[in-house]
């Protein structure tokens, strides 16, 4: 059984993490609360991938958190994370199960309830959900669903789901209430001048949510 805690789940940014650099920016966040951190770099070759994934995963190792890979499966097999993290256009989840085997965890990311309903749950562990906000992080979002299409989009999902676009602390309530599993941030955490204390105010949030 392929396993995750998506309840603070941090999505790094080179560009965001500028000042302090990606590896203590993950470091900073698991020390706060952070579950899982998703390596995230649209620039990176699949070298580059693996030099920072393999320092990334040598950070998290003996936190508990998890190290995901986005978007490329070559780098996420050779760093040996626990997790890759792929979007509709970036592959078919079949092919993306068929080159990481059965012990890897696959997130896939969910923006309608037509493709919600089509995830298998053999093949995908969790669901990526959103944007609920519009977002300058990422260029290329689809249509902000909000937290009423959230909450749809969950039902709708066979897998655990990750709510992520927009959101900050002050959304944690709203975020479980909608029936996801946890939030995933970027600018919440990357970037922020300290970003222990941003994930630690986050983390607070979700220890209060009634559950
Ligand atoms: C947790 C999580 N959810 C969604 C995404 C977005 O994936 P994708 O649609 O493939 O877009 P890019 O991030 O690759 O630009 C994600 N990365 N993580
Ligand atoms: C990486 C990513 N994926 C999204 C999606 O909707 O699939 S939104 C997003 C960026 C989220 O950044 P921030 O927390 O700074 O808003
Ligand atoms: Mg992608």
């Amino acid at each position: 059984m392929r396993t995750i805690d998506l309840s603070l789940y941090l999505v790094l940014d080179p560009d965001l993490c500028a000042g302090i650099g990606m590896v203590e920016t993950a470091r900073a966040a698991v020390a706060g609360g952070a579950s899982v951190v998703q390596l995230r770099d649209k620039h990176a070759d699949t070298a580059l991938m693996i030099k920072t994934g393999r320092a990334l995963k040598a950070a998290l190792s003996g936190t508990g958190a998890l190290l995901v890979v986005n978007d490329d499966v070559e780098a996420a097999v050779a760093i040996g994370a626990d997790a890759l993290h792929i979007g509709q256009e970036d592959m078919d989840a079949p092919t993306a199960r068929a080159r990481i085997g059965d012990a890897m965890i696959l997130g896939l990311s969910v923006e309608t309830e037509a493709l919600a309903g089509r995830v298998d749950p053999a093949i995908v562990d969790y669901a990526g959900i959103g944007p609920v906000f519009a977002t300058s992080t990422k260029a290329d979002h689809k249509e902000p669903i909000g937290f009423d299409g959230l909450a749809r989009l969950v039902r709708a999902c066979p897998v655990p789901a990750v709510a992520i676009g927009g959101l900050k602390a002050a959304h944690v309530g709203n975020v479980f209430a909608a029936g996801a599993d946890g939030l995933a941030v970027v600018s919440a955490i990357c970037g922020t001048h300290d970003p222990e204390a941003a994930a630690r105010e986050i983390f607070e949030h979700i220890r209060r949510v009634p559950r």
